[in-house]
């Protein structure tokens, strides 16, 4: 046998009867994997996709070996280099808050440190985060500071840094989450050209996007293991996931025309915002009407979420924003942000940011402020809130999470509790900042109902989101932000 012949090589990665089960402090939980058989072979881009708790983020973190001291593992896992010696993996994780390593200031370290880290001299890091950079469409990142990175430039930064430790398998959780659809498709091609040089890629997601459609192979983590998932609406549907090719969300409620013809719930014009001395907005309009869906779509980095946050008044003190933002007659622009939060829900890109408490129930319970006396107006609101909360945690799917913490949720879930937290203020206007991200199929339908609860009750919603097909299922207008303005 010659490791040089492709069909009798090992492969890269092979998982033979392998299984996971996560240890508590009262013991060993039900195995989150169990017998799994799968080999990726160098040269080719696998997907596994799998509804949200199949557990696809536990094969990822598997697969790489970071899981040793968490619970009890099962059967062979083996990463092999190209001549047969033990291969690196490295992973990127689908948290675009948590990706970067917190040690370095700007990006041109950042991605040079893990090859540093490793012994890769300076001279070599430097010119293989220059060719990652180049391949991600990133150069003009290169002198910016960490701290000032969108979402999406994020998440490149982290895979760009990863890519200059040369990885026999490179292992990718969600990595569409957070990108806007061409960094998608050229995110895509990279890996494919990964691939084309020799390296092997196992990337797991919810969703069927530009990482399943390029994959050699596609494959459904079910309750029976990992399966083959042939990519017919049908099959994908069967397997729970949600497929971002086709608009197959159901809408929400009311019709945007009956809202559309009184005044808007939230107006703005003219808003210009600059990040520090770099100019985001310039002039940007936009209304949001009672019982309508606005989406807010545009490329990585446009300026979304600092639109969003000049709304709300939360960008920093050395950010400039001048425009007038309308709602309900007031001037917001005027108002400090927790008066400005009385007209508009905040629901931000890193759900952990607005999580407190210790359990689901205790964070709703707690979204509002409740009246402190006299005491039987207090029980009664306490009891009203009981019950609203009861009927959100149904509805956002949460009852059976009621008693655990945010924090052991996964992203969509802990989404879906900021969002039900938001709902309770009943604020005219929700601001959802990418509401989609790392959804399934069933955890798409729960967010439309959430949303469907805000139209109901008359109120608006602006998302921002990159799922272009979930914006025509649900939104009644979408809005393009680029260089600055709406389009
Ligand atoms: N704290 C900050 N300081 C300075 N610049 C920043 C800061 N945060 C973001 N920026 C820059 O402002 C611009 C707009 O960023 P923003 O996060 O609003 O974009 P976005 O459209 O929401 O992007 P994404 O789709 O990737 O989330 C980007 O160039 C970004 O690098």
């Amino acid at each position: 046998m010659s490791p040089a012949d492709p069909a009798q090589a090992a492969p890269v990665l092979l998982v033979e009867g392998a299984g996971f089960a996560y240890r508590t402090a009262d013991g060993l939980l039900p195995p989150v994997l169990a017998d799994l058989r799968h080999r990726v072979p160098a040269g080719q881009m696998h997907t596994v996709l799998g509804p949200v708790g199949a557990g696809t983020s536990t094969l990822c973190r598997l697969v790489t070996g970071l899981l040793h001291d968490r619970g009890e593992t099962s059967g062979t896992i083996r990463v092999t280099a190209p001549r047969g010696d033990a291969g690196t993996a490295v992973m990127l994780g689908d948290d675009p808050e948590a990706q970067l390593t917190g040690m370095t200031t700007r990006v041109a370290d950042e991605l040079q440190l893990p090859a540093r880290l490793h012994g890769v001299s300076a001279a070599t890091a430097r010119s293989r985060a220059e060719a990652a950079a180049n391949d991600l469409g990133i150069t003009d990142l290169w002198d910016r500071r960490v701290t000032e990175l969108s979402g999406g430039q994020r998440q490149l930064v982290a895979l760009a840094a990863l890519l200059g430790l040369q990885p026999d398998l490179l292992v990718l959780d969600q990595p569409g989450l957070s990108l806007d659809p061409t960094m998608r498709g050229r995110l895509s091609a990279m890996l494919r050209d990964y691939c084309d040089a020799g390296g092997a890629v196992l990337v797991t997601g919810h969703q069927v996007d530009e990482f399943a459609t390029a994959a050699d192979q596609v494959l459904a983590l079910g309750p029976s293991g990992l399966a083959s998932l042939p990519l017919t609406a049908d099959a994908v549907r069967a397997a729970g996931v949600w497929d971002a090719r086709a608009a197959s969300a159901p809408a929400p409620g009311p019709t945007p025309t009956a809202g559309r013809r009184g005044a808007p719930l939230l107006a703005v014009r003219g808003l210009h915002a600059a990040r520090g001395d770099r100019p985001v907005l310039r002039g940007a309009d936009l209304d949001v009407h009672a019982g309508e869906v606005v989406a807010l779509m545009g490329p990585n980095g446009a300026g979304k979420s600092t639109l969003l946050r000049s709304l709300l008044g939360t960008l920093d003190r050395r950010d400039q924003v001048s425009g007038t933002i309308t709602a309900d007659g007031v001037d917001l622009a005027r108002l400090p942000t927790h008066e400005r939060s009385a007209h508009l829900g905040w629901v931000g890109q890193d759900p952990g940011a607005q999580l407190s408490a210790p359990t689901v129930r205790d964070e709703l319970m707690r979204a509002a402020p409740l009246p402190r006396r006299p005491r039987h107006v207090r029980d009664e609101a306490i009891r009203e809130r009981e019950k609203q909360v009861q009927q959100l945690m149904r509805a956002a799917g949460l009852v059976e999470a009621a008693d655990e913490h945010p924090f052991d949720l996964d992203a969509a879930q802990r989404k879906d509790v900021v969002i039900a937290a938001a709902l309770l203020r009943r604020p005219p206007v929700l601001l959802l900042d990418e509401p989609t991200l790392g959804r399934d199929a069933a955890s798409m339908s729960r967010l439309v109902g959430l949303i469907d609860m805000q139209l109901q009750r008359g109120g608006g919603v602006l998302a921002t989101t990159h799922d272009q097909h979930w914006a025509q299922a649900v939104a009644h207008r979408q809005l393009h932000l680029d260089s600055g303005r709406i389009s």
